[in-house]
């Protein structure tokens, strides 16, 4: 196994709680089906329960079946005899031969053909395979981990994924969070890929300075595990001194999520003020219930959706964080 897949980083309460899912289930040879967006771990995830099991003196295969034309995969997935069609001159196992006692671990497996999805559950149910131009099974002894980027659940309601077979592979379900959800992870992984590329550069081990930790919790990752990783790698290329800058992230502008949340965070909370007055013409004294009961949810969106702390919601909404806090004590959002 390479270090890198031995050292890996559950640090979060969210990771922890997958570890102790992965270390439960690992032993058993039971289907496991990875959900996650990409770069959250799921090949990393699939050799760890591998390396946990009873398989592990066997192989792991992975295989990523969005990354073969519709006439390729079946023959990669199941093999061929000599002369099965033309270019095949020779027999070729495919991967499930190739994990036989193993590990296969089928990547997007959202992108099978439905042809090679009727397939695949027969293999499945029946434990062996034929190769393509053979009538010959062979028995295979293969634990299956699938993996997806994409809603299954939808596939299936759409046709374009086979009922039966997602229940066939979905007998443990896995969720891997996305990396903004389990910011517990963050530094851990940054030290670790630090240690990883620092020791293939050969650097010395650079300081976070305070604003690039900062930036590091603030961006919200969309390539996951893979593109923190890929980050640090470039950051240590360029990083000129011995402190990581905010500079040497290179990271595109947060203009995404956050500043989305902050434009409409000032905007709610302009309408919110609006319609304070609006509210108060109305309803005026007699109302005052209602009015805070309405005014209340307003702030709750403006402030509490907006996934900002007080001092960015003020500096955003142009108020001073007194009279936010004001505002948040007088609807009880805060003691
Ligand atoms: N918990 C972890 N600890 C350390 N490294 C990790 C961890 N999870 C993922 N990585 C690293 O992040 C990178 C991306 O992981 P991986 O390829 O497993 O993601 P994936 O979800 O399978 O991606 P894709 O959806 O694109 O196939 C890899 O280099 C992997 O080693």
């Amino acid at each position: 196994m390479s270090v890198r897949a031995s050292a890996l980083v559950f640090a979060d309460p969210e990771s922890q709680k997958l570890l102790s899912l992965i270390e439960r289930i690992a032993p058993s040879d039971a289907t496991a089906y990875i959900k996650g967006e990409t770069g959250t771990g799921k090949e990393l995830v699939a050799r760890h329960i591998h390396s946990l099991s009873s398989r592990r003196k066997g192989p792991f295969a992975a295989i990523n079946c969005g990354a073969f034309s519709e006439t390729l995969v079946e023959s990669e997935l199941f093999g061929y005899e000599r002369g099965a069609f033309t270019g095949a001159v020779s027999a070729k196992a495919g991967w499930f031969e190739s994990a036989n006692g193993g590990t296969l671990f089928l990547d997007e497996i959202g992108d099978l053909p439905v042809s090679t999805q009727v397939k695949l559950l027969r293999v499945l149910q029946e434990r062996e395979i034929v190769r393509i131009g053979s009538r010959k099974p062979t028995p295979i002894d293969v634990r299956l981990i699938a993996a997806t980027n994409v809603n299954l659940e939808e596939a299936v309601k759409t046709g374009r994924f086979r009922e039966d077979l997602y229940y066939r592979i979905n007998v443990v379900p896995i969720q891997l969070a996305p990396l903004r959800e389990r910011p517990g992870d963050i530094l851990p992984l940054v030290q670790h890929f630090i240690s990883i590329y620092r020791n293939r550069l050969h650097t010395t081990e650079p300081e976070l300075h305070p604003d690039t930790v900062r930036l590091l919790h603030e961006y919200p990752w969309p390539g996951n595990i893979r593109e923190l990783e890929n980050t640090i790698h470039r950051a240590l290329l360029v990083c000129d001194g011995n402190v990581l800058r905010p500079s040497s992230l290179n990271l595109p502008k947060i203009h995404s999520a956050a500043s989305e949340h902050a434009e409409t965070a000032s905007r709610t909370f302009a309408e919110t003020c609006h319609l304070e007055k609006v509210f108060a013409q109305l309803f005026e004294e007699e109302h005052d219930e209602l009015h805070d009961l309405v005014l209340r949810k307003l702030i709750v969106q403006a402030y509490e959706h907006s996934r900002m702390n007080q001092v960015q919601a003020a500096k955003l909404l142009g108020i001073s964080r007194n009279v936010l806090r004001t505002q948040l004590k007088h609807f009880g959002l805060i003691e």
